[in-house]
């Protein structure tokens, strides 16, 4: 857990611009590998330390739409099935947004199919974040409302870039999405279920 962690900080989370600066060598050799399904999700695994990062990259928001939840899934579903990783460190590849929550666009004017398979999707995340066997730590490398905010809070450990300028919480009130109950009280009232 504290190498976790340890490698978790030398990602510069305290810069004072929230930048994510990897000083490792991330070429490929025997003991690290890199998977991408469409490039929407970066995977660098260090067989050496058992450690994934996982960087959402999907400019210019890292906006968490259908596509960009699947290959979500179908990530954390290959980490888990590799018993060489332990730990996963989830941040952003964009230097200002960790991401900016679910994609607004897929809620409006589609098909109720359409809608029921993404919140299906937005559910396996959780899914697979919280009831993760890895060690998860959220490296919140920037703003991080709605969706983002819950994605964090679904790790085991979060850690935030040291700026003032960005911010974190649940907004989707505001749009008129209320999280589900069991999200809530999974998350935020965790004393209810122990
Ligand atoms: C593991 C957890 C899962 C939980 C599962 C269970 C249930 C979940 C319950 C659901 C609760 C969550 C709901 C949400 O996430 S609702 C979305 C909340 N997010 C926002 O309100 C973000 C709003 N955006 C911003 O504040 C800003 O965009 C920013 C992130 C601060 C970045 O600012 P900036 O760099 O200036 O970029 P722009 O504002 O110019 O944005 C660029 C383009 O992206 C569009 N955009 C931004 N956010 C969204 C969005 N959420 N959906 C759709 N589109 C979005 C924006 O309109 C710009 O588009 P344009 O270039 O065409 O103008």
């Amino acid at each position: 857990m504290a190498a976790l962690l340890k490698q978790s900080a030398r990602l510069g989370l305290s810069g004072r611009h929230g930048q994510v600066f990897c000083r490792l060598p991330w070429a490929l050799s025997f003991q690290r590998y890199m998977f991408n399904a469409n490039k929407k999700i970066l995977v660098e695994m260090d067989k050496s330390t058992g450690v994934a990062l996982m960087k959402m990259a999907n400019p210019p928001v890292n906006l968490l739409n259908l596509e960009t939840l699947t290959e979500f899934a179908i990530s954390m579903e290959k980490l888990e099935l590799d018993k060489d990783c332990k730990g996963l460190i989830l941040t952003s590849s964009l230097s200002k947004v960790f991401t900016a929550g679910l994609d607004i666009m897929e809620m409006c004017g589609k098909s109720p199919e359409h809608v029921t398979e993404f919140w299906r999707a937005v559910q396996e995340m959780w899914l697979k974040l919280y009831g993760s066997n890895l060690v998860t730590i959220a490296a919140i490398n920037g703003f991080s409302p709605g969706a983002g905010c819950l994605m964090a809070l679904a790790c085991d450990y979060r850690i935030m870039a040291d700026n003032v300028k960005y911010s974190i919480g649940l907004n989707e009130t505001q749009l008129g999405i209320v999280a589900p109950f069991w999200l809530v009280t999974r998350e935020l009232r965790p004393s209810l279920f122990s």
